[in-house]
């Protein structure tokens, strides 16, 4: 394991590690074909790289760039890592290989890592939510692909379930097919809970999918959309996308204040600036943390003014710290108020999926100390922490808590108790009912 979240994995001490270890963990965003442990993809290499068969793409190449440590200068460097990936998982019975190997490595206890001590061998999650993009190749159609996964799936009762994703770059026919197979495979008793929207997010149209969305919806299966996941996604395909009400949202990097104002029923949490920890900053542009300190200065006011206090005690501390409370209690009403209306009109709290790593390697995000999870987390937004691809971006489940529980600046520094409350909420956010 390399890159930040090996960093912060190897700055924890045992008992920290033990305490992740021990916390039930939900993994919702990973991707099948970005999550294939090296070695797996290593053995289909041998059995099915063949060059004759796949003179287009350079299997032993992107191994060889996968093996040194994937470094992107972009965001769409990261999709060309596919077609190669793709080659090898083009037969049912590599898929089922692939499928089988990416299970494991979430859901099975594995041997400590090397250069770790880590007192027991550990499962990375409790749960796994897996998510794939269905293909048809020479070899099946996208049905045959789906039912390959979902028989891996099934192994795991309870613990494993499939969200279904439909690429940027899909045709709408191959769109409304992948939304006809989800319905009818669900409809069927397979754990289908989901669909995704996923693949090059400077591609495509994303208007083209929303009936097919809504179908979906119609049909009982959660959604998640990729939103916002780069700088040039256009603020109206952002509004488009949240306005179908997407159960959750993956990444969610750019989302202005105006969308969020818009659909988010967050309650800004007050104390924020001053909070104890001093890990959340406050953000004194979100439009409802002014309104909270308009109200809040609004009651101070009042309740000095109204106070019977004889004119010397006035300037008692006392009076001030208690003025300050009911100032806080009134304006914390009004705000809450005011969010009540927001959520009556429809707006929504939905769990926004943070892969930390992705967001780094991937460059849209300078670095942990400017990452949005921090929003989130001040405003008590649900998040779910998340892997996205653990194959390129040479990560863990385990890596990835840990880079919130290292130490200011290998991680957030949150502490135990912030931590496994964000686990909870990841939990709390599954699709599949437990
Ligand atoms: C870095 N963040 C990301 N953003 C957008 N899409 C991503 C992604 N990471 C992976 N995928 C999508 O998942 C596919 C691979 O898995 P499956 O073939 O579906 O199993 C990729 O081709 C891409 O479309």
């Amino acid at each position: 394991m390399t890159g930040p979240a090996g960093a912060a994995l190897r700055s924890l001490g045992d008992a920290d590690l033990a305490f992740l270890q021990g916390l039930p963990k939900a993994e919702l965003h990973a991707h099948l074909n970005g999550s294939i442990p090296l070695h797996t993809l290593q053995d289909l290499a041998t059995k099915y790289g063949s060059p004759s068969e796949n003179l287009s793409v350079d299997i032993a190449g992107t191994i060889a760039r996968l093996q040194s440590g994937f470094i992107l200068t972009e965001i769409s460097d990261f999709f060309t890592l596919f077609p190669a990936i793709y080659a090898l998982t083009a037969t049912p019975a590599a898929l089922a290989e692939a499928s089988r190997a990416v299970l494991d490595a979430f859901l099975n206890e594995q041997a400590t890592p090397d250069g770790f001590v880590i007192n027991q061998p550990a499962a990375q999650c409790s749960f796994i939510e897996l998510r794939t993009t269905p293909r048809a190749t020479a070899h099946m159609n996208r049905e045959q692909y789906l039912t390959t996964v979902l028989r891996e799936i099934k192994s795991f009762p309870g613990r494993a379930a499939l969200i279904i994703s439909v690429d940027r770059r899909m045709s709408e026919t191959d769109v409304e097919e992948c939304i006809n197979l989800a319905i009818k495979l669900r409809n069927e008793g397979n754990p289908v809970v989901g669909i995704d929207l996923c693949g090059d997010p400077l591609k495509g149209d994303v208007g083209m999918f929303e009936r097919h969305f809504k179908r979906a919806k119609e049909a009982g299966l959660g959604l998640t959309v990729h939103i916002a996941e780069t700088r040039e996604n256009t603020e109206a395909e952002s509004h488009a996308l949240l306005a179908w009400h997407p159960d959750r949202l993956g990444h969610a990097t750019f989302l202005t204040e105006e969308h969020r104002a818009l659909f988010f029923a967050d309650v800004p949490q007050p104390n924020t600036e001053i909070s104890p920890s001093d890990r959340m900053p406050w953000n004194p542009d979100h439009p409802l943390h002014k309104l909270f300190l308009a109200s809040y200065k609004r009651h101070l006011d009042r309740i000095l003014r109204e106070s019977t206090e004889p004119e010397e005690a006035r300037t008692h501390l006392s009076l001030h710290i208690d003025a300050d409370k009911g100032a806080r209690r009134a304006a914390v009403s009004e705000v809450e108020a005011l969010v009540n209306q927001k959520a009556a009109r429809g707006q929504y709290k939905p769990c926004i999926e943070i892969c930390l790593s992705s967001n780094l390697l991937c460059k849209t995000v300078p670095s942990l100390e400017a990452h949005h999870i921090r929003y989130y987390l001040a405003n008590n937004h649900p998040v779910v922490i998340c892997t996205d691809d653990t194959l390129p971006f040479r990560t863990t489940l385990l890596a990835e808590y840990a880079l919130l529980l290292a130490n200011r600046p290998v991680g957030l520094g949150l502490t135990r108790a912030e931590v496994k409350n964000i686990a909870e909420m990841g939990m709390k956010a599954r699709f599949m009912a437990p």
